[in-house]
């Protein structure tokens, strides 16, 4: 068993996986930025901010990093922040994160660099040993436990895989070589999420919803058999399942922002909120890089275009239909 497993980010997802992994690590220490967080998780086992009604496991601790060093005894650390701050997260972490097994949870990609956040990681801390986990998670439906699949990408480390099947085994899991193809899975299903919410704005029938969803997915896959070097990828949880999830579920925060857009309910949307919405931010790195690659993605330009303010949604939804029609 691992003796100590760090997760930087006491919110919603840092506080879920901890819950998970907890019965398979000695000690989980969850690294917060606020000290009310993390008294209330010490003092009460509680993320009263997150998850008021959740006790957590007493082998759960909490800590504000305050150097490095507060990161020694981690054997693993997951990195579960807004993928916006991955990279000051680990530039402030520094050789506190140099010769761990490192995981993450954000799903994003950098602009204008186009790198994802295990580039970034290792980018910062100069560390190869890195996995990303992504499927259809919903952060508090993992926190209490229910069944989950998740995609570990991993490269060939046969211990750092063992170490990943080990620490993950809450899950019903399968897993990739192509680390970079599993994260861009995280960052197109938001950017379709929010298309489909846009869709289903103007558009309210079963079979308009799940048109939309099949032109989505089918877009979603032209890119990916572009990028992708893991022929599997396609029915992976990180591409069909956390895609659907996504998409489907109004729990979904960019399923909702593409709704509330749709509705005129925010003009103005891109991150004011303070809410995380990945999808945002993304689609102008996944637009660039389908260039890159001569890729055609109409449905990621329709999103992007209504995000910028550029287009009146039902008139851009009237022109994407005539277009693929
Ligand atoms: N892998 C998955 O299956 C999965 C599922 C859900 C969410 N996520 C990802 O996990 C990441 C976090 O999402 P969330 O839902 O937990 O968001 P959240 O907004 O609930 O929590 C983010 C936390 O990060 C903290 N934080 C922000 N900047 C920080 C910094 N510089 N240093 C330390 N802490 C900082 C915030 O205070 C907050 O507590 C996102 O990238 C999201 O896409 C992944």
């Amino acid at each position: 068993m691992i003796s100590t497993v760090g997760v930087i980010g006491a919110g919603s997802m840092g506080t879920a996986v901890a819950q998970s992994i907890s019965g398979r690590a000695g000690e989980v220490i969850i690294f917060g930025r606020r000290q009310e967080i993390v008294d209330s998780i010490n003092h009460d086992n509680h993320n009263t901010m997150y998850f008021p009604g959740l006790r957590l496991r007493p082998n759960i601790r909490a800590r504000v990093m305050n150097d490095r060093r507060d990161l020694a005894d981690c054997e693993v650390v997951i990195i579960a922040v807004p993928s916006s701050e991955v990279r000051s997260v680990v530039n402030a972490a520094g050789d506190g994160l140099a010769d761990r097994y490192l995981i993450t949870m954000a799903k994003g990609l950098e602009y204008p660099s186009l790198k994802t956040m295990s580039e970034i990681i290792r980018e910062e801390t100069g560390n190869p040993d890195i996995a990303c986990f992504s499927g259809p998670t919903f952060a508090d439906e993992i926190a209490y436990g229910h069944i989950a699949g998740a995609t570990i990408g991993v490269g060939d480390d046969p211990s750092l895989r063992a170490t990943m099947s080990d620490l993950f085994g809450e899950f019903i899991l399968d897993f990739s070589d192509d680390i970079r193809a599993v994260e861009l899975c995280g960052v197109l299903k938001n950017v379709y999420a929010i298309g489909t919410g846009m869709w289903d704005s103007v558009y309210s029938n079963h079979n308009e919803h799940y048109t939309f969803l099949n032109m989505c997915y089918k877009e979603m896959c032209i890119f990916l058999r572009a990028i992708s070097l893991d022929e599997g990828i396609f029915t992976k949880f990180c591409c069909f399942g956390d895609f659907n999830l996504t998409a489907n579920v109004d729990k979904s925060r960019n399923r909702t922002l593409g709704l509330m857009v749709g509705k005129k309910i925010v003009k103005t949307p891109y991150l004011e909120s303070g809410v995380t919405f990945e999808g945002s931010r993304s689609v102008k790195g996944i637009i660039e890089l389908a260039k890159n690659h001569d890729i055609d993605i109409p449905i990621a330009r329709f999103v992007y275009d209504v995000l910028s303010g550029n287009n009146n949604v039902r008139i851009s939804v009237d022109t994407l239909v005539r277009r693929t029609a």
